[in-house]
């Protein structure tokens, strides 16, 4: 399996469509299960709350997401940014195709990137910005681009602190320090991490119940934080229970364990599987800041956590190689990379081109 380029054919003007074409069509065949099927809800951490660390732990081991509410981020951050990425994909799609992304390329419009593992296209549109906004936005508002470039920066700036505080209590509930993690410390000698910001713009559709936002999926990240505008959409997956939604909560941020995180705990925190659905009247839009290690970081399972017992279950990887591995091999990249039992043999990550993530 691997990504064919987008053809520009496959850009369609999805929110003038009065009706849903054959290749938006989805089948269970496409997709285990198109009928939401729990309501045990996705648990919300306050991030004042004195026990937080021991929620956080308990969040990723049992759910792999979590709400959290006083995050301290500004909420006029979050509604000029949602103000923003509302404006982009507003704009009259021949615009947007000015910042399509290249075929091979990472950043920009288009499809999202797992598009092309499936049969049939996703009712969304994305925009992928990796570093700064500013060559996107010269080619969207040739001469008004610096109020975009303003507010995504002040964004990425608000979701890099929270991250990091994210990350600390994470780590700090599988009882892992500082010392255990140098590269998580932020020092002169360290590489910054090169985040990802995914916009996600899933418009009203006439025929939500046969179409999908976006397929179920993974993040590769360590940990992604999610704003979604007052529409639902987001679901996730839990054992025994199927899909469970995830309802917008005002003012908080979805933290979603990404597979990096599963490497790094050695399986103690699983990825969680996601997707988006989409509705007939509402015009969803999410925005999701994918934090991964920096570009010259080996993840692999911390030692703290591994034992005789519980032996490291996966290969060291960087961001990049793991970027690499799932764009040929989608879902079943956690498996490739896992050391016992491997699925399909044991692979030699320099065999896979790097995939450029900052
Ligand atoms: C850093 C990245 C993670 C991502 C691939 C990318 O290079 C940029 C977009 C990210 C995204 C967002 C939507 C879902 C996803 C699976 C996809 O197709 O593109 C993720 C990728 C990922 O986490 O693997
Ligand atoms: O739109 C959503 O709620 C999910 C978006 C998502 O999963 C992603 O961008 O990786
Ligand atoms: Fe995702």
């Amino acid at each position: 399996m691997s990504l064919k380029p987008l053809k520009a054919e496959n850009h369609k003007d999805l929110s003038s469509m009065k009706e849903l074409p054959d290749s938006y069509a989805w089948s269970s065949v496409d997709d285990d299960c198109l009928l939401s099927c729990s309501s045990e809800p996705v648990p919300v951490i306050n991030l004042e709350d004195p026990n937080v660390m021991k929620h956080v732990g308990h969040a990723c081991k049992t759910w792999g997401v979590f709400h959290v509410t006083n995050h301290g981020i500004p909420m006029a951050v979050l509604d000029d940014m949602e103000a923003s990425v509302r404006k982009l994909f507003y704009l009259p799609i021949q615009q947007k195709l000015k910042a399509a992304r290249a075929p091979d390329g990472v950043s920009g419009y288009g499809a999202v990137r797992i598009s092309s593992f499936f049969h049939k296209h996703m009712w969304s549109e994305g925009f992928t910005i990796i570093g700064s906004p500013y060559e996107h936005a010269k080619k969207l508002w040739p001469q008004d681009y610096k109020n975009f470039c303003v507010v995504v920066d002040e964004y990425n700036k608000e979701m890099k602190k929270l991250t990091n505080r994210l990350m600390w209590l994470v780590l700090g509930s599988l009882g892992i320090t500082e010392g255990d993690v140098k590269w998580a410390r932020q020092t002169r000698d360290t590489k910054e991490a090169c985040p990802a910001l995914q916009l996600n713009s899933y418009p009203a559709c006439p025929d939500p119940d046969r179409a999908m936002g976006l397929a179920a999926h993974t993040d590769s990240s360590l940990l992604t934080i999610l704003h979604q505008n007052n529409t639902s959409g987001l679901q996730v997956q839990r054992e025994g229970m199927g899909w469970v939604t995830v309802p917008p909560i005002k003012g908080a941020l979805v933290v979603h364990v990404g597979d990096l995180l599963h490497i790094l705990s050695n399986g103690l925190y699983s990825s969680v599987l996601h997707r988006a659905i989409v509705n007939r009247a509402q015009h969803r839009l999410s925005i999701a800041y994918i934090y991964g290690p920096p570009s010259n970081v080996r993840i692999s399972p911390l030692s703290k956590l591994t034992s005789i017992v519980r032996p490291p279950l996966y290969q060291p990887v960087t961001w990049s190689e793991y970027l690499a591995i799932k764009a040929k091999y989608f879902n079943k990249t956690l498996s490739i990379v896992r050391l016992s039992a491997p699925v399909n043999g044991f692979v030699d990550l320099k065999d896979h081109k790097s995939v450029i993530v900052g």
